[in-house]
């Protein structure tokens, strides 16, 4: 007889395709026994996530040398709710490919994506004079061209620049190896959910929000992180991003240390609440390198509840009658 007890579905995850991404680097170390779902970019594969046509998304967000990945962010912030529930880093290495018979010289044009050019072009410049880019989707998808493609007059260029974990499995000719322009570069991506669940507190936590400023005029933004500041939350990221509705309006993108749960970050999104018109919760997650979050004196949650009661107890001969 057939077991009743039907194991759970495996979860699927939707990540920056096709195999051999950085990427899907990152998804293997998350969740490798998942469903894959490959798709050909961020917007999608966080959409397929809005639909809940796949239960997470695995996204690059952060690189150590080209900063942070601006269509990660946009696309996080504009639309249906999602939330980040982990992150994971990966280090970064990348090797030129071509097609078998193609020399070095012979290179005009290098498909990968504009991150990936973005950390490789100084280096490529010194081996390939006058070389040039052109943007691929991702690093794996470009490599998938010329394998594709038997003449390279019709794709434009000669080769690609490719993650070196899987150039091997592309069947193309590594044509120089370690071509970054710095050593030791780290990519940090996320995994992505519909919000609902907030991960447990791990005491090595990072928070994720995105804030526009509390009013348009000298001191606005010392404001908004004196909330951060007066609380004790250091942050690990802070970048800006356009709003989108005129020229000069821009929000905020924060990574803070700590967790929803701990009072110091908790008072901080109430102080946040209480002077931004808008704050984005974007989720509370352990951090990938387990890092336990500092915590200054007098902002613990002790010194915080040991701080309300002291409160309570003055409030609690008020009259208001
Ligand atoms: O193209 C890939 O392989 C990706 O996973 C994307 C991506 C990125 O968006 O930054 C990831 C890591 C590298 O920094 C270069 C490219």
């Amino acid at each position: 007889m057939e077991n009743a007890q039907a194991r759970p579905a495996a979860e699927r995850y939707a990540f920056l395709g096709p195999a051999g991404t950085f990427t899907e680097a990152a998804l293997l170390q998350v969740a490798p026994g998942s469903v894959h779902q490959p798709m050909p970019d961020v917007v999608t594969a966080l959409d397929a996530v809005r639909r809940g046509e796949a239960d997470r998304a695995v996204v690059p967000i952060e690189n150590s040398v080209e900063g942070g990945v601006s269509a990660t962010l946009d696309a996080l912030t504009s639309g249906d709710p999602l939330v980040v529930v982990g992150e994971v880093l990966v280090e970064i290495s990348f090797v030129l490919v071509a097609r078998p018979g193609t020399r070095l010289e012979d290179v005009r044009y290098v498909a990968t994506h504009p991150h990936a050019w973005a950390q490789c072009r100084g280096t490529l410049a010194r081996l390939v004079p006058g070389v040039q880019h052109l943007p691929a989707t991702s690093t794996a998808a470009g490599a998938a061209l010329l394998v594709e493609h038997d003449g390279v007059e019709e794709l434009g260029f000669e080769a690609a620049l490719v993650a070196a974990h899987s150039a091997a499995a592309t069947g193309l000719e590594v044509l120089a190896e370690g071509v970054e322009d710095r050593i030791g570069a780290v990519t940090r991506f996320v995994v992505v959910a519909r919000p609902g669940v907030v991960p447990p507190r791990t005491g090595a936590d990072k928070t994720t929000l995105l804030v526009h400023l509390p009013h348009d005029d000298a001191g606005a933004l010392l404001t908004m992180l004196e909330q951060f500041a007066a609380r004790g939350v250091n942050l690990s990221r802070i970048e800006s991003r356009p709003i989108g509705d005129a020229l000069g309006r821009y929000a905020f993108s924060i990574d803070a240390d700590g967790h929803l749960a701990d009072e110091r970050v908790a008072a901080t999104l109430i102080g946040l609440h209480r002077v931004c018109p808008f704050v984005l919760f974007l989720g509370s997650y352990p951090r990938a390198d387990m890092l336990p979050t500092t915590v200054a004196a007098g902002t613990s949650d002790d010194a915080f509840a040991a701080a309300h009661a002291w409160v309570a107890g003055l409030r609690a001969g008020l009259d208001e009658a």
